[in-house]
């Protein structure tokens, strides 16, 4: 090394590059002509040599590498859009609608920092009183009572009043994400105003469902009556699923929900496809419906979780297409379940043989909804099966037909899934792949937080203005080294002086460093007046010593855990 001399009229990174290069031809790893030829700014080198991940080669450009090799550290641009979506709906405290409500309390119960996730006020809630619209019939089917609609895709969105007026037994409810002061976890909180309960005993049923947790059903955490409202209004809390929405919000709302939820495109942002389709009927008006494999994978989440809680002597009694939510990639859960059990709360009449009947027909009518693009009810049963016909094979009808025909003793939850057959595989296939698919978005980051560690103790030591009465600590001793290092990493310029600005230089040095290479590198000063020879495996021992210097005294919350103290920060 000390045979090598400096030209001071050279910038420093050449320099640097250009002693290493003669190191690298030194042990026979470059051929010197070929680099003077073109200098690169660096010299980068395969990482096989440490225990993370080695990605295959694939030569930038060629048709199953069509992005810079940096990118093949960060997840795909979709699913980085749709998590910082939720995320922003985690962390965010304004309200999407203007409320003309009153203010909202500060704290209820365990909960605080109420948002609301619709707006308030006449006419956008369930206000209007009048009690389930769907009754029983003596055909074989069950017809909606008001005789309007026949699920021919033309007034369903008139009929959306008319949807909303059954909900919650004519009380009008709100929605509002929360914050729990004891576990900081959100939650939403459904409140029915004006509800006063009679018995305690009405919260009885409400164990039962606390203990169900399923996949394709939001957790009801807890009931508890408040008067914080300035009513008797009572609150059931469920586990908070951020972005999510009604499956009316995504099939059957325009560009927003009559009660101002707008929606997400619609074209397709996953593998099968996107969540509906438009397409010109034979009359030629635009008709909405769900794809079919988008359908059938509803129906069998639907499914799931109607035979989980059948199977636990439950009632779903909510099953509709607002009260369904969607996230992400076609995954469902039913929303609001309990919240009957206590409304109409009366145990000398209580059949759920008949109610679990009710479940079926409400997921009949569910499944015309969605295939015939229409939230009105089936009165025409004819009418609605040639729509639904049009577009859906004869399996998907006759899974329609099962569901609305009228109650019988052997119609039940386990005979419907004995109809799907080699379904439940496609949709166990679409599972896997996306879990595949998951797993390799979450492979490509792996390294990354690993990396962020690194940086954060590199930021803890680098620049830091005194530390222990002692004014130039960052800049002495080995912190010296580890200023030298940053800016071979971050702050090279190439030989026409330009920054270097490159991410895959950035993330091989710190892949060195973080596994203590060998690998020798040159530093050298900002004013090109020192010049040091250091292997990766000094720095990063200089790295531990300076860090551990400031996060051993009294940790000082650098870290959650004081892993810092261990050492593994
Ligand atoms: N558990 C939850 N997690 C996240 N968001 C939720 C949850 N429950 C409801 N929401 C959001 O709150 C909004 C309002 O819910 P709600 O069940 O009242 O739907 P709605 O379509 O307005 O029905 P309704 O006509 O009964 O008011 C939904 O559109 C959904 O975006």
């Amino acid at each position: 090394m000390n045979n090598i001399e400096l030209d001071p009229s050279q910038p420093s990174t050449y320099l640097a590059n250009e002693v290493q290069t003669q190191l690298y031809a030194q042990a026979g790893y470059l051929d010197t002509q070929e680099y003077y030829h073109t200098p690169p700014t660096f010299v980068r080198q395969p990482l096989n040599y440490h225990l993370y991940t080695q990605l295959p080669y694939l030569p930038y450009g060629s048709a199953s590498q069509s992005k810079p090799p940096s990118h093949r550290f960060f997840m795909s641009d979709t699913l980085r859009e749709d998590l910082q979506r939720r995320s922003e709906a985690i962390y965010s405290l304004t309200p999407r609608y203007p409320s003309n409500e009153k203010p909202l309390p500060e704290e209820l119960h365990v909960y605080h920092s109420l948002v609301p996730l619709e707006p308030s006020g006449p006419g956008s809630g369930t206000s209007s009183p009048g009690g389930s619209a769907y009754l029983a019939s003596a055909g074989g089917f069950y017809p909606h009572p008001s005789g309007s609609g026949g699920g021919d895709g033309k007034d369903g969105r008139d009929s959306r009043e008319q949807l909303r007026r059954k909900w919650f037994a004519g009380f009008s409810s709100m929605v509002y994400k929360a914050t729990n002061r004891e576990d900081g976890s959100l939650v939403v909180l459904r409140r029915i105003e004006g509800f006063r309960l009679m018995q305690e005993s009405a919260f009885g049923g409400i164990e039962a469902w606390r203990k169900i947790k399923h996949p394709n059903i939001v957790s009801l955490r807890e009931a508890f009556t408040t008067r914080a409202f300035g009513d008797h209004s009572l609150v059931f809390a469920y586990d908070y699923h951020p972005t999510a929405q009604t499956l009316y919000n995504l099939h059957f709302a325009s560009d927003a929900h009559p009660s101002g939820a707008s929606r997400p495109p619609r074209n397709a942002r996953y593998g099968r496809g996107g969540h509906a389709q438009r397409d010109s009927g034979s009359n030629g008006s635009v008709q909405n419906h769900v794809e079919e494999s988008i359908m059938w994978s509803y129906v069998i989440q639907i499914a799931n979780a109607m035979k989980e809680v059948h199977d636990q002597g439950l009632a779903l009694r909510s099953l509709d297409v607002t009260k369904v939510l969607v996230t992400g990639k076609n995954r469902v859960r039913i929303n609001c379940c309990g919240i009957f059990d206590v409304l109409s709360y009366d145990p000398r009449h209580v059949n759920i043989e008949a109610l679990q009947q009710d479940d079926l027909i409400n997921f009949g009518r569910l499944v015309f909804a969605l295939c015939c693009h229409s939230v009105a009810p089936v009165t025409n049963l004819t009418k609605a099966l040639e729509v639904l016909s049009r577009h859906y094979s004869p399996d998907m009808k006759n899974v329609a037909l099962f569901l609305i025909s009228k109650p019988a003793p052997g119609k039940v939850i386990d005979q419907l899934l004995e109809m799907f057959g080699t379904r439940l595989l496609t949709e166990m296939n679409a599972l896997q792949n996306y879990a595949d698919q998951l797993e390799g978005e979450l492979m490509s980051e792996l390294e990354n937080g690993r990396l962020v560690r690194l940086m954060s103790k590199m930021g803890f030591i680098n620049e830091r203005p005194d530390f222990n009465h002692e004014l130039r600590w960052s800049e002495t001793g080995d912190r010296y080294i580890i200023s030298l290092f940053r800016d071979y990493v971050f702050h090279q310029v190439d030989e026409t002086q330009k920054p270097v600005v490159n991410i895959t230089h950035v993330i091989a040095c710190l892949n060195k460093l973080d596994t203590g290479s060998d690998e020798r590198i040159m530093l050298v000063s900002r004013d090109e007046q020192t010049c040091l020879v250091v292997s990766y495996k000094e720095i990063k021992a200089c790295i531990d010593s300076a860090f551990s210097e400031l996060a051993r005294p009294d940790c000082q919350g650098f870290c959650d855990d004081h892993s810092c103290l261990r050492g593994d920060f």
